[in-house]
């Protein structure tokens, strides 16, 4: 079994791939997008990407790969880490020596205000990943500093300057598990979906919103980013509880795809958090089922 994910070892992501696939021969990529397109050509089963953190929010670059990239990819799973930033330089380095700080553009801003206050008026370039950033800093001179992990530190044998520099508690990063087939059901699912509205009509959010709120379907996250076709035209990401093949899910996507563009489904799979989302009374598998054995009983009955 092989994995990708976003390298070189050392990053965030190498961290999550070894949760997602532990002793699977480790393909590591430059780019978020390579991480989906090798997933997608087969050269490995599961790919691992970064997809939203506490601070910083959504990594948009993984939503837009999946929204608006050749289809055949799919989410199979959520790994949650927390992340502790540190400050790393080459042995020697003093934090007052340091001009320049390199690391991954989602980095950057978990430690904002730690870096204002300690290093204020540092040249901030993005690289890659965290672990590129220790691999540039290694090869610089000592006033280029790395955000990165401690783990990138020891392997391009730099020094951790200060530690657990994110500006808060709890800092911590979802990421995804990719695959070419999407997972069953458990029990305690999410899926994670993209609607695309097409022409513009009054009351078309909520018509989709009500669909899943009348069957007590609970959105765990929404958000819209632009569809890149005009101004002003966006799309919306939504993660809902639940897995494709529950009825009342089932039966709110129907809904939803009959009132607009387009339903992009980025997968259905087991939530990090592993909680149950209750479907109770009208909203429960059986009260489903028995609708249906009811209508059927009508249909039944009609000239054939
Ligand atoms: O650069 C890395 O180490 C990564 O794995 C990427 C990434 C991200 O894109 O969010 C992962 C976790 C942290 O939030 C910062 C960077």
């Amino acid at each position: 079994m092989t994995v990708v994910f976003l390298g070189p070892e050392g990053t965030f992501t190498a961290a999550a791939a070894e949760i997602a696939a532990p002793g699977a021969t480790r393909l590591p990529m430059t780019t978020i997008p390579e991480v989906v397109r090798a997933v997608r050509r087969g050269d490995a089963p599961v790919g691992v990407v970064p997809i939203e953190n506490s601070i910083e929010g959504s990594v948009n670059l993984t939503l837009d790969t999946l929204a608006f990239g050749d289809p055949g990819v799919y989410i199979r799973r959520e790994i949650t880490i927390p992340i502790s930033m540190n400050l790393l330089a080459r042995p020697g380095t003093r934090i007052e020596d340091i001009v320049e700080l390199r690391s991954h553009p989602m980095a950057i801003p978990q430690c904002r205000e730690w870096l204002d206050a300690h290093l204020p008026d540092v040249r901030l370039v993005p690289s890659a990943s965290t672990a590129y950033a220790a691999e540039e800093v290694s090869r610089a001179d000592g006033t280029v500093a790395a955000l990165g992990t401690a783990l990138a530190a020891d392997r391009f044998d730099l020094d951790v300057l200060a530690k657990d520099i994110q500006d808060r508690d709890g800092n911590t990063t979802r990421f995804v598990v990719l695959g070419t087939r999407m997972s069953m059901p458990t029990g305690a699912d999410k899926t994670s979906l993209v609607i695309f509205f097409g022409e513009d009509r009054p009351g078309q959010l909520m018509r989709v919103l009500d669909e899943f709120a009348l069957r007590s379907i609970n959105l765990t996250k929404i958000e819209s980013r632009p569809t890149k076709q005009q101004l002003g035209e966006y799309c919306i990401f939504i993660d809902l509880a639940g897995h494709v093949t529950e009825a009342r899910v089932a039966e709110a996507l129907r809904s939803v795809h009959r009132h607009v563009a387009d339903v992009r489904i980025l997968g259905t799979y087991p939530r990090a958090d592993e909680l149950v989302a209750e479907a109770n009374g009208p909203d429960s598998e059986d009260a489903y089922a028995e609708a249906a054995l009811w209508f059927r009983t009508i249909i039944d009955r009609i000239d054939s």
